[in-house]
């Protein structure tokens, strides 16, 4: 079992008088991706900001890699990679230019990662334009290549897929989980869009209005509210029966089969499962 890499505890941040984070406490498993989801402004951005020790906290505690990140931050950033909405790149240099520069800095003298992050995020044949000519979702590829470099032990990403089209969404998103189970980095991704990452995270903290309303792992959290599911099949056969491969189902209208699931796994093997004459559906 992975060790907690992160742990929050009654974490409070107050600005300008308004309560932003309020009383969230969570923990995240070493080589793990997180999903920290909500809508715009519900305090996603200040949590990675608290965890990377950008801003203090009002109160609570928060341990990242074993370090507080009030006393201790340099080491929580010297050790983790963070893509916010802006993209800190050098916009009058090349993209080869910029990870050679941020390489340098971060004491990476291998000029191999860097190909190889250009190559994963598809921006090899671009890699001698500047900065400046890309398209957001090119500059953002680029910035992910950029907090990759120095193989961080977490990675900490602000909307990572806004401007990515959606060809550019799989690749980012799909590289990130390979990553993991690659170098065992741990991934944290802010979004407001769940179906993005659906089948990819390990955890999903739920963040409204600074509250933190509900984390866990999607089956634990489908366990909790997901009761029942109903599938309505179109298909050219209809019978007495009543119960289908193990599933009960009604004929609700001429050619409409309505299955009551337990579970959504229940939904993909319940068409393949079916004969093909119960398949067919008419026009
Ligand atoms: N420096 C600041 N001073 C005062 N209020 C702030 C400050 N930074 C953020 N806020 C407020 O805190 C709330 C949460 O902002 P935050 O950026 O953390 O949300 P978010 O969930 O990341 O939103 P988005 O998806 O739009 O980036 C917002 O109401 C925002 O206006």
């Amino acid at each position: 079992m992975a060790n907690d890499i992160i742990k929050v505890k009654g974490l409070c941040k107050r600005m300008k008088g308004k309560e932003i984070v309020k009383n969230v406490s969570f923990s995240v498993k070493e080589g793990s991706i997180t999903g920290l989801l909500g809508p715009n402004g519900s305090g996603k951005t200040t949590i990675i900001r608290l965890l990377s020790g950008v801003i203090e906290p009002s109160s609570g505690d928060i341990r990242v890699m074993g370090h507080n990140p009030l006393t201790n931050g340099e080491e929580i950033r010297k050790n983790s990679g963070i893509v916010t909405e802006t993209t800190s790149l050098y916009e009058e240099m090349t993209a080869w230019e910029n990870l050679m520069f941020f390489s340098k800095i971060y004491g990476v003298h291998d000029s191999k990662r860097a190909e190889e992050l250009l190559i994963a995020f598809g921006m090899w044949e671009h890699k001698d334009s500047t900065i400046s000519t890309f398209s957001t979702g090119m500059k953002k590829r680029v910035s992910l290549a950029k907090a990759l470099l120095q193989k961080p032990r977490i990675l900490f990403l602000d909307e990572p897929t806004n401007g990515l089209d959606p060809e550019g969404i799989h690749l980012v998103l799909d590289y990130l989980k390979v990553l993991c189970e690659k170098e065992g980095v741990t991934v944290i991704i802010c979004s407001h869009v769940l179906q993005q990452l659906e089948g990819i995270c390990n955890m999903y903290l739920f963040i409204k209005h600074g509250v933190l309303m509900e984390g866990g792992s999607m089956e634990e959290i489908e366990k909790r509210h997901l009761k029942n599911i109903r599938v309505d099949i179109e298909t050219g056969l209809t019978g007495e029966e009543t119960v289908f491969a193990g599933y009960p189902f009604q004929t609700i209208r001429k050619n409409t089969l309505r299955f009551e699931l337990n579970s959504k796994k229940d939904i993909s093997p319940l068409p393949l499962s079916m004969p093909l004459a119960i398949r067919y559906i008419p026009n």
